[in-house]
């Protein structure tokens, strides 16, 4: 089973304005409403590729209603924590380009860290763990990497995607895929990651330092896979970029959907780069019959000295 957690879920709130004005009164021409949250968008694309996925994370009021709701529509199982405050909405804003709004999110009390926490300690060997999105400022700092402990601890398959030092911290204990983007990468580096030869040499300094897969994506540009000693490199599918939101958790899902049904990494990284680019195209999440629709594009190269 694929296990995620969000410890920040949200409403995505899509709204799409024509001649937007800074300062003035702006109408909507299209609106809609989305679960939202990094695990939470894993989970929703694992079960369209037919994987077994439950979600958790701290989940509460009205809002926090309406993301469960429509989850249970699409019967992804749920284990989430209930807390006192309110699921939080996020903003996603259209107006030619795109402009995000994500709020600070809800307090999270101790007790229910705790309870939290005592989910992932009951996870068994080969299960496999997803930790991906912002930590609440009410949540312990290191949470990832104390959970990262307990699932190097306990034989769970471990995949992070955060980035800065919660990432730095998680790499000791070996996690299967970490998923940084170009920018991410390269701050970690304090540089600028400008080509595929520049992904792959960062990419694989974060390998030499525990990760057992890195896949560096640099949106329209294609993505980088490094793994033990090697790097690869894969284009992206053609098409109009419709909505960015979820395109980076696509690709984690469609990593380890494919992983766990397969155990083949180049199939995975197809699929990964496929899931990614089916969402981008879509205003929701990617679905399976987009995705295998893209995935004759994608080519991949190993990069020579990589
Ligand atoms: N212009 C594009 N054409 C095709 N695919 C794209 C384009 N932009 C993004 N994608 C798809 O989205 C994936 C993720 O993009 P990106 O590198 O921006 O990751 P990210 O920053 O994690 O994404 P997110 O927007 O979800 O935060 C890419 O690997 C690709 O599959
Ligand atoms: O505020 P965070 O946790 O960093 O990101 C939250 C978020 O932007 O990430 C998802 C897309 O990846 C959205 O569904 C959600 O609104």
């Amino acid at each position: 089973m694929i296990y995620t957690v969000t410890l920040n879920p949200s409403i995505d709130y899509l709204v799409e304005v024509e001649n937007f004005q800074m300062g003035k009164v702006n109408r909507t021409s299209y609106e809609v409403k989305f679960p939202g949250g990094k695990g939470i968008n894993v989970s929703r694309v694992l079960k369209r590729l037919g994987n077994d996925t439950t979600a958790f994370g701290f989940i509460g009021g009205q809002t926090g209603e309406f993301v469960k709701r429509y989850l249970r529509q699409e019967e992804i199982f749920t284990d989430f924590t209930e807390i006192a405050g309110d699921t939080r909405i996020n903003i996603k804003l259209k107006t030619g380009m795109e402009t995000e709004i994500n709020s600070q999110g809800p307090v999270i009390s101790k007790e229910n860290y705790q309870q939290l926490f005592s989910q992932i300690e009951q996870l068994k060997n080969n299960d496999i763990l997803v930790l991906s999105g912002s930590i609440p400022s009410s949540v312990p700092s290191d949470v990832y990497e104390s959970m990262a402990k307990t699932c190097s601890d306990n034989g769970i398959k471990l995949v992070v995607d955060t980035s800065g030092k919660e990432l730095l911290s998680v790499l000791q204990h070996r996690p299967f895929l970490i998923k940084p983007n170009h920018h991410e990468l390269g701050e970690l580096f304090s540089t600028k990651i400008k080509n595929v030869e520049d992904a792959s040499k960062y990419g694989s300094k974060l390998v030499e330092s525990g990760a057992q897969h890195v896949i560096v994506s640099m949106a329209g540009s294609g993505a980088v896979l490094c793994t033990d000693g090697d790097s690869y490199t894969a284009n992206v599918p053609k098409g109009k970029v419709i909505n960015s939101v979820g395109a980076g958790d696509s690709m984690v899902a469609g990593f380890i959907g494919t992983y766990e049904k397969t155990e083949d990494i180049f199939s995975s990284f197809c699929f990964s780069l496929a899931s990614g680019s089916a969402t981008a195209f879509s205003s929701d999440l990617c679905t399976l019959d987009k995705i295998e629709e893209l995935l004759p594009q994608i080519e991949i190269n190993k990069i020579t000295g990589g």
